[in-house]
């Protein structure tokens, strides 16, 4: 597989702080795209979602990350050959609720882009027992929006740099992984671009592979569309509301 960053449009850090700033998306003077594919990034405070996805759009381990507000990035790459649009957006973290420590704290925003994506990945650090208890919850939520079809997600074990303060086995990922129908890849957005490359690249080629599928109508739809926009918030909302309605109890927390 080769794949090519298509536009030089970088992220820019200061000479303090690093403020990341998100890629913009397409400049009117961009070729229509093909493929639009877009990844959501979910997961608990920490784990390393923004460190992943910026290690792999610049291949740079910046270490010190503004606090999530869930940013977007829009990138155009090629892979094998093809042009595709990638989207990927960022969340602020997820939380277990403190009372029974099962039901799942998010945020409005974070399901609007669960609504809005083609594929999660599903992130925890192999550091934090607790960042991985989150993600069996923070499933089922992307299943309660997402009730139908084949959701492609990959489940990310990161931090792997960190062996010695290991508190997650590889086989417990790797079980849960199965039980959700995913693959597991354990990456270090610190010490390895490869490994993080090869993640986002494997749940690319999930959803192609959905795409392809017979079934989805929403997600067939989206292959042959013309210029991706940003999501509108607004008619993303009443669609949402619309779909939650009878599922979703309270939209913050369930
Ligand atoms: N050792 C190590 N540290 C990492 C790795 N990835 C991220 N970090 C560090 O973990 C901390 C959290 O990283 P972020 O990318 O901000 O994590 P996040 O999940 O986006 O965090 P929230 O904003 O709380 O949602 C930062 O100090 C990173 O430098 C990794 O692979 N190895």
């Amino acid at each position: 597989m080769v794949i090519a960053a298509g536009s030089t449009r970088t992220m820019t850090s200061g000479s303090s702080g690093f403020l990341l700033v998100p890629i913009p998306e397409y400049p009117a003077l961009d070729p229509q795209p093909y493929k639009n594919i877009k990844i959501v990034v979910l997961g608990a405070s920490n784990v390393g979602k923004t460190a992943l996805i910026v290690r792999f759009l610049t291949k740079r381990f910046i270490g010190d990350y503004e606090a999530n507000t869930g940013a977007l990035y829009s990138r155009t790459i090629n892979i094998d050959g093809e042009q595709t649009s990638l989207q990927v957006q960022d969340t602020p973290c997820v939380s277990l609720q403190q009372v029974d420590g099962e039901g799942l704290i998010c945020q409005e925003q974070i399901n609007h882009s669960i609504y809005w994506a083609d594929g999660y990945m599903l992130v925890f650090s192999i550091t934090d027992d607790s960042s991985y208890r989150t993600i069996h919850p923070l499933y089922q939520h992307v299943r309660r929006i997402h009730p139908g079809g084949n959701i492609p997600i990959i489940l990310v074990g990161n931090k792997s740099d960190l062996l010695r303060a290991r508190q997650v086995a590889v086989e417990d990922g790797e079980a849960l992984a199965a039980e959700l129908g995913g693959a597991y890849f354990e990456a270090s957005a610190r010490e390895n671009h490869e490994g993080v490359r090869e993640a986002f690249l494997h749940l690319y080629q999930e959803i192609s592979r959905t795409f392809r599928g017979a079934n989805g109508e929403k997600r067939r739809a989206g292959l042959h569309q013309g210029r991706p926009k940003s999501p509108n918030m607004q008619e993303l909302k009443r669609r949402f509301r619309q779909a939650l309605s009878s599922k979703v109890k309270s939209a913050s927390v369930l």
